[in-house]
């Protein structure tokens, strides 16, 4: 797996961030030493996929980059059933598409579908699960409760939505704590104060945390039944909604 050093020389201008193939190739280990519990995260995701995926219905994962995802609900979806994975970087996508055709699955896998599309403008449908892991973060807040609402009209009663955030605190306490903490991970993942100061410049307007309260709030709103968060590490969340 390729190091991520993307941000660790002096750039003269830091622009927004971009998932280009440069990130793509890095992506595994950016993330990871990025994102405390992302691991665990995924591997609960996968044990999610073994209670709601249910037979002859779609998987949605939205913003799906290398497929982390995707691979680990394939481990559990009943042959008939279909995962779309949706990303809008073509660089994303076409590593993903590789990877799978390397990929020796388990001859009844079910059906990956790859899609370069905007996960805002895909049509969804017939969903016993849908996951959002660390995507919405990147849409537009005004687009966020559209996408949500179409998600909530795609699902199955009983489907399940799984939402995994960076996450922001209205207590200027917690905000900075906690965001100092996250600091202290990536330090001791090996980044520079350099690489560290670099990437949040590049974030600066492109990722939008929004609390857990204003995520959970806005799923309830939308007629979500139960609105769980279940998992935080620091800034980092996830929260399960079921239909
Ligand atoms: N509007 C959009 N439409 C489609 N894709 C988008 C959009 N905005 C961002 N993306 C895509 O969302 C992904 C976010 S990474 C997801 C990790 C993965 N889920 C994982 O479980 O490993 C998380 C992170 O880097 O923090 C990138 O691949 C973007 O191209
Ligand atoms: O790196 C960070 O500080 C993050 O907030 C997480 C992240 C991880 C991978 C790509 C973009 C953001």
């Amino acid at each position: 797996m390729s190091r991520d050093n993307l941000y660790s020389l002096p750039r003269e201008r830091v622009g927004q961030f971009q998932f280009d193939a440069d990130v793509a190739n890095v992506f595994p280990d950016m993330i990871s030493r990025s994102v405390p519990g992302y691991a665990s995260i995924l591997s609960v995701i996968e044990q999610l996929a073994g209670r709601f995926v249910l037979p002859g219905t779609n998987v949605y994962d939205l913003g799906c980059s290398l497929g982390a995802a995707t691979l680990l609900i394939r481990n559990q979806a009943p042959a008939d059933v279909s995962i779309h994975a949706v990303d809008n970087s073509a660089a994303m996508i076409d590593r993903l598409r590789d990877k799978l055709d390397a990929d020796a699955a388990a001859p009844d896998a079910c059906e990956v579908h790859l899609q370069l599309a905007d996960i805002c403008d895909v049509a969804m449908n017939n969903a016993s699960m849908i996951v959002l892991n660390f995507t919405l973060q990147f849409v537009p807040a005004e687009k966020r409760r559209g996408l949500l609402q179409s998600c909530f009209d795609a699902l199955l009663p009983g489907g399940g939505l799984v939402i995994s955030e960076k996450v922001c605190f209205d207590d200027p306490g917690q905000q900075s704590l906690l965001t100092e903490l996250h600091l202290d991970f990536k330090r001791a993942c090996g980044y520079s104060e350099l690489e560290i100061a670099q990437k949040r410049t590049s974030l600066e307007n492109t990722l939008i945390p929004e609390s857990i309260a204003a995520h959970s709030d806005r799923l309830t709103e939308i007629g979500f039944s139960v609105v769980a968060p279940w998992f935080q590490c620091f800034n980092f969340a996830s929260i399960l909604a079921v239909k």
